[in-house]
């Protein structure tokens, strides 16, 4: 059998595949706490996450024979940022986590000093806009802000990692010798390293006073990178992939043709398209990222469209305005009792838009309210503003591809909901595949670290062959109906915009 650690944002949790076959067999789950110390942040423990991946292991095991394990994937949300000291272990803060946007005003500052203040400029060396979204400006704001940051940076103590270097560094032995390594699909998300050469690229390390004894190896996605040694039952056993979550999604979904593309619905959604290995430079949008790379075979591309709010809007409505008691029970029943939204438009901005507009300084809006309008409008408002952003995402893709996604693969929690589905294939005049495991992320990376050389367990084209079994939600509407309503979505976009500029001088 073959294992992985899924860190993602809300939980982590511990999986188990029977050899040769991708049907997970076990599983245990650690929800992880979120800390919002001010309005735009979060914050988790670094501690918090790894406890929660100990207790994983621990009840898994439990289940099962571990020397029956032959190799572990690692798969995580990305972007997030965790600064430690390397003597001690102890982190110097909590970890920021990627939809946090307290690093506004750093961007700010990165963009005043371009000759151009082009968000776009740094798009050519790492495939990214400019936002607070990427590690790097995470990273610039702790060593600006953090004094025991600022000191351990000084006495050369201090190294940063996204959470896959932390749970790495930390299974293979911590402070006697763990290995400070990252895997390329992590590393295209900090916004450091060089999209073409896959090297930490001196002229952002130099943008952001970074100096690269800060930051960890860059790795391929699978390979035997060491093993276990921190005295856990699985100590002895080899470490053999890595994947940022949205790249182990893609996988998952068998996406590995070029044209094939996948949205997950979390509590944000991402969209990536396989462009094989043509690094695509959006000009629309769109994030340039590495979808996965195989030991020394070139890396595989992606195109991906990001959207920071999607089934995070549902949460809202649950918890800051009790529409809703029970997002997976209610959210459905209550929008089919309506009709239509009555042209309600509801743009989830609440830190700004991600793809494709990267606009920091647009705010949450709800538009076409009326005395007519109730809480079930409301709530179809914002399934429909998931399917709306998904909308602008493949608007983008099919300009910068040139040919037309065809079809859509679909997973994540959010993905139960068919109403949902439906409107996704009626808003993006698209046929959406869900996938009938809505997890396919823990799948990826099991894939990449099973076909690593020398684990061997598993071939990347025995997956080619096995596609993952899915239900169909084919549109109903017609060209006219879609387009009328997408412009409607754009004017409420436009209404969003430039909202947080003003705030503080109003208040
Ligand atoms: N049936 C549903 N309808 C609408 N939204 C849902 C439904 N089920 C789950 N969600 C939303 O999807 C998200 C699920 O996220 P989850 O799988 O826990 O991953 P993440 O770690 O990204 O939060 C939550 O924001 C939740 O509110
Ligand atoms: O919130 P998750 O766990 O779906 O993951 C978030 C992404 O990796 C952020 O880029």
């Amino acid at each position: 059998m073959w294992v992985v650690i899924d860190a993602g944002t809300r939980t982590v949790k511990f999986c188990v595949f029977p050899t040769h076959s991708l049907k997970e067999y076990a599983e245990h789950a650690v929800d992880i706490s979120q800390y919002t110390p001010k309005e735009g942040w979060l914050e988790q423990d670094p501690m918090e996450i790894l406890d929660g991946i100990y207790q994983c292991i621990n009840v898994v095991a439990k289940k099962l024979n571990v020397s029956d394990i032959v190799t572990i994937g690692i798969t995580n949300q990305r972007e997030t940022t965790i600064v430690w000291d390397k003597t001690t272990g102890e982190p110097l803060h909590n970890a920021i986590v990627w939809s946090d946007i307290r690093a506004n005003d750093t961007v700010n500052q990165i963009l005043a000093k371009l000759p151009d203040n082009n968000k776009n400029h740094f798009k050519s060396l790492c495939g990214l806009p400019v936002s607070p979204y990427f590690s790097a400006f995470k990273l610039k704001w702790l060593r600006d802000n953090v004094k025991q940051v600022k000191k351990a940076c000084k006495a050369r103590k201090c190294i940063f990692g996204t959470v896959d270097s932390w749970i790495v560094w930390n299974l293979t032995g911590g402070v006697n010798g763990g290995l400070h390594i990252t895997d390329v699909t992590n590393a295209s998300r900090t916004f450091l390293m060089n999209i073409d050469t896959l090297y930490w690229d001196p002229v952002l390390l130099y943008t952001f006073h970074i100096p690269s004894s800060l930051l960890p190896e860059i790795r391929s996605s699978s390979e035997i990178y060491g093993k276990i040694k921190n005295g856990t039952v699985l100590d002895g056993i080899p470490i053999s992939g890595i994947l940022g979550n949205q790249q182990s999604a893609l996988v998952g979904q068998h996406c590995f043709k070029v044209g094939q593309a996948k949205n997950t619905y979390r509590s944000g959604c991402f969209l990536l398209y396989n462009t094989g290995t043509l690094r695509v430079q959006s000009s629309h949008g769109l994030v340039t990222t590495v979808a996965y790379q195989l030991g020394n075979s070139p890396p595989i591309y992606a195109l991906e469209g990001s959207v920071a709010v999607a089934g995070a809007a549902m949460n809202w409505l649950r918890d800051n305005m009790g529409f809703i008691n029970n997002v997976q029970e209610d959210t459905e029943s209550l929008a089919k009792e309506v009709f239509n939204t009555g042209d309600v438009y509801f743009v989830p901005a609440f830190k700004g838009l991600y793809a494709p507009y990267w606009r920091q300084d647009a705010r949450g809006i709800i538009c076409g309210v009326t005395a007519f309008t109730t809480k079930k409008h409301i709530i179809r408002a914002a399934l429909e503003a998931v399917c709306f952003q998904t909308r602008d995402i493949l608007e983008a893709m099919n300009k910068d591809c040139g040919i037309p996604v065809a079809k859509l693969h679909v997973d994540g929690k959010m993905t139960t909901n068919n109403l949902l589905m439906q409107l996704q294939a009626d808003i993006g005049g698209i046929p959406v595949f869900r996938a009938q495991s809505q997890d396919v992320t823990a799948l990826g990376v099991a894939i990449i670290a099973g076909n690593a050389a020398g684990i061997d367990v598993w071939n990347i084209s025995d997956a080619h062959q096995d596609s993952v079994p899915s239900d169909t939600f084919l549109p109903t509407t017609t060209d006219d109906e879609r387009d009328a309503r997408y412009t409607k979505w754009k004017m409420a976009v436009q209404r969003s915009l430039g909202w947080a500029t003003t705030k503080s001088r109003l208040l």
